[in-house]
């Protein structure tokens, strides 16, 4: 069970003003949090801080009270993200993009191709696991990014926009995976446009104007 904190941090992007002030944000064991805001409210500010890839310019993000770093050590500390644009090769097939990922993980091969199956299995995509990722539709693409953040199996779950492209039954199904990451004890950070799957989330965090308010 892991804990991840931001606390008291300021978001930039290089020497650029501010994006986010002052926030203080906490992802729980067991619990979907949803981070909602207009289009460049700074949801993947706040996701990439927590990924280890934007450092704050002040304050902090811990795992488990201990400082994140880049992130290489996000990685090793189980902070798993599903980026917006799916992050996926073009030229590798949608199994070979999740097995690779595992075992870049500490996966063995056995465990990826187990692992690649039944992450592909629950998104409904066993029967694109051997195509290329630019034979998928956009829709498809961002399943099979849901599935490579599933099979890697972490602790804390970052997942950006990740239901921008699905259709309502996708949608929910999704959420129900997440769910499910949830109910073995992963934080899950769900940052989204869509109240619908904010509002099947535990808490929400909304940014607005630089500053976050919270929905309990
Ligand atoms: N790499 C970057 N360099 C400079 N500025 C950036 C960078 N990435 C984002 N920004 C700026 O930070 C602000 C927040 O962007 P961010 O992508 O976090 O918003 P968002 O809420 O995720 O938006 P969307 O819903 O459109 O994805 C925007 O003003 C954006 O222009």
């Amino acid at each position: 069970m892991t804990t991840l904190t931001v606390e008291a941090a300021e978001l930039a992007h290089g020497a650029g003003a501010p994006v986010l002030s002052g926030v203080t944000v906490t992802a729980r064991p067991g619990e979907l949090l949803a981070v909602t805001g207009t289009s460049g409210a700074g949801k993947t500010t706040l996701l990439s801080a927590m990924a280890g890839l934007l450092t704050p310019r002040s304050g902090t993000v811990t795992v488990d009270g201990t400082a994140l770093g880049d992130r290489d050590q996000a990685v090793a500390r189980g902070v798993v993200l599903i980026p917006q644009e799916n992050g996926l090769a073009a030229i590798l097939t949608a199994a070979e993009n999740i097995a690779v990922a595992v075992i870049a993980t500490g996966g063995t091969p056995a465990d990826a191709r187990r692992r690649t199956a039944e992450s592909l299995d629950a998104l409904g995509l066993s029967g694109q696991a051997n195509q290329l990722i630019d034979e998928l539709s956009g829709g498809q693409q961002q399943r099979t990014a849901i599935a490579r953040g599933l099979a890697l199996r972490g602790d804390v779950l970052l997942a950006d926009e990740v239901t921008s492209e699905l259709d309502a039954a996708n949608r929910q199904k999704v959420i129900d995976l997440l769910r499910a990451e949830a109910d073995r004890g992963v934080a899950v950070v769900l940052a989204t446009h869509d109240p619908e799957t904010a509002a099947a989330c535990d808490r929400e965090v909304h940014l607005a104007d630089g500053v976050l308010s919270f929905r309990e």
